[in-house]
């Protein structure tokens, strides 16, 4: 995953939310917090992340920046089990969906899989699939049953959630690959909602789109909140501080592990930075 659209930080706006929402957050019913403990993660010999521990609030969303390199996207896909399936990969720490740990052997996989659900960079639908179809894809791959009206119920719901149902609840049986990227990454999205997950991890969802596209994500983005805690691994800093609430600030200096140098509000860490060099970072002196 390479580095993208670092942008001038010149007129960074303000933090979405100046008062702390994920206290509020937190106690709307069913949403849920995400903690990484002690994290330290491997490729072979090579050792990417150390000790890495982050509090990502219920109903909340927590942006992960930092240099290209620092181990952000590998601590994501620490965090829905995805790092496993690189066969080099090894790992330490817990990973705790209120509070209990995804990583526990009496845990199936693909419950944390399905709790935990993962947008990536490219829009990747199924393209020969129809827009109908690519909703209810994971429902397939969970073995979860619906009935025909429920099944079309969760698709113009999931659809509303994700931002595209407008554009396309005339046409859901043309092909997912027909939509413009935009539309396919809110597919996506779509897609992702449609088993129900507690909490979505976005890497850089909008790096492959235009600044029309990546409004209307970052406006799905805040939407979606209210019902699912979202993380996302972002070099945009204006989308940082338009859509996080929390901040994570990773540095992996001269080939030693990624770590996190600070977090916290996303307004103070962008306002305020207590470390030199987030503030370097936010600042766009480097990186
Ligand atoms: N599949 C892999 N096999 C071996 N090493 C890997 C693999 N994936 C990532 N790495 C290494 O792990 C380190 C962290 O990479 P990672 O992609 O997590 O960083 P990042 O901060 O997300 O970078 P970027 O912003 O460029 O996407 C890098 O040194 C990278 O080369």
């Amino acid at each position: 995953m390479s580095a993208t659209s670092r942008q001038d930080t010149d007129l960074l706006p303000a933090a979405r939310v100046a008062a702390d929402p994920a206290d509020a957050a937190a106690s709307r019913a069913g949403l849920a917090e995400l903690r990484a403990v002690d994290i330290t993660a491997w490729f072979g010999t090579h050792k990417v992340l150390d000790r890495v521990s982050l509090t990502m609030p219920a109903g909340g969303i927590t942006a992960l920046i930092g240099p290209s390199g620092c181990g952000k996207s590998t601590f994501l896909r620490i965090l829905n089990r995805m790092h496993e399936l690189v066969p080099s990969a090894a790992l330490a720490g817990e990973v705790l969906l209120d509070g209990g740990d995804i990583y526990d052997p009496q845990k199936r996989l693909i419950d944390a899989r399905r709790a935990i659900g993962m947008v990536f960079q490219k829009p990747n639908p199924f393209p020969a699939m129809s827009i109908r179809e690519n909703v209810l894809a994971g429902l397939k791959l969970t073995g979860a049953k619906a009935s025909r009206s429920e099944r079309e119920d969760l698709v113009e719901s999931c659809l509303i959630k994700g931002g595209l149902w407008n554009e396309v609840k005339d046409r859901l049986d043309a092909p997912g690959g027909g939509l413009s990227g935009g539309q396919q990454q809110r597919l996506c999205i779509a897609r992702s909602l449609a088993v129900k997950p507690r909490v979505l991890l976005m890497d850089e969802p909008c790096s492959a789109l235009d600044p029309t596209s990546t409004r209307v994500i970052e406006e799905t983005m805040v939407e979606l909140a209210e019902e699912v805690t979202i993380v996302i691994v972002t070099h945009n800093m204006q989308q940082a501080a338009r859509v996080s609430d929390t901040c994570a600030f990773f540095l992996a200096s001269q080939g030693t592990p990624g770590v996190i140098v600070e977090h916290g509000r996303t307004d103070a860490m962008f306002g305020s930075p207590r470390d030199q060099r987030t503030s370097d970072y936010v600042n766009g002196r480097f990186g």
